[in-house]
């Protein structure tokens, strides 16, 4: 994929750029879309962590529920997001079993039942497995444009390591960063695994 027009102010860059990764994630079949995630969570077996914020992955997005199992049999803590209303950071609640998933704010994401943990949550993760549409290769992480991630990662700990799933391709040269954005320290994609993004970082 290439950038786009940098003159322009950077959220309509954003914009933009969400519209050409939402297009090229539907073109991509069911059984690529299962050997991608598939690929993921093999990736994944890389990562040492007690807790992990991941997340339930809805449409096209990279991953899987069973992702989640997995890091849950080799004993490790998931929390997953529980969208807040209004523009609060998200609050956590502990993932158990696929079953206990239930529709949140949003009809279409499926959020853990049990117990709010509240936001500071997230300070308790070794690894938070953030959804992206694409990262660039100094950790600047395109969402889906509601600032809910960006809120909620300056509340981790500084021993946190941020790691954006992406496909192969959703690794950019260059995206548009407003002040706001908080940035990823590593990648995880179906082909390469888990790598670092920015110089200075270590996952
Ligand atoms: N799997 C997953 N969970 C997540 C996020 C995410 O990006 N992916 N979030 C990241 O912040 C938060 C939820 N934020 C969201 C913000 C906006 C939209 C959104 O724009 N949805 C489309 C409709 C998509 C559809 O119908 O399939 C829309 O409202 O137009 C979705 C989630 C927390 N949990
Ligand atoms: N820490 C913050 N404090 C206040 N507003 C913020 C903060 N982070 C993001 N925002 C606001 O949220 C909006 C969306 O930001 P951005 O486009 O970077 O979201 P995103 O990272 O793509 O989305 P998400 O994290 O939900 O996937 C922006 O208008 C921005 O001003």
């Amino acid at each position: 994929m290439k950038p786009t027009d940098n003159d322009n102010p950077p959220a309509s860059v954003k914009a933009a750029w969400r519209k050409r990764v939402d297009a090229a994630r539907a073109e991509i079949t069911r059984e690529q879309r299962d050997a991608e995630a598939a690929a993921l969570t093999r990736g994944l077996a890389e990562l040492s962590a007690s807790t992990v914020c991941a997340y339930v992955p809805f449409g096209t997005e990279p991953g899987s529920a069973q992702l989640l199992d997995v890091l849950r049999h080799r004993g490790v803590r998931v929390l997953l997001p529980v969208v807040p209303t209004g523009h609060s950071p998200l609050d956590w609640a502990e993932y158990s079993d696929a079953a206990s998933l239930r529709p949140g704010r949003y009809a279409f994401l499926l959020e853990p039942t049990g117990p709010r943990l509240g936001p500071h949550a997230v300070a308790e993760a070794d690894i938070v497995l953030v959804p992206a549409l694409a990262v660039d290769r100094v950790g600047v992480r395109l969402g889906r444009g509601a600032g809910h991630y960006d809120r909620s990662l300056v509340l981790a700990s500084r021993h946190t390591r941020f790691v954006a799933v992406i496909r192969d391709t959703e690794l950019v040269d260059r995206l548009p960063a407003e002040p706001h954005d908080v940035r990823m320290h590593a990648a995880l994609t179906p082909g390469r695994g888990v790598f670092s993004l920015a110089e200075s970082a270590q996952v």
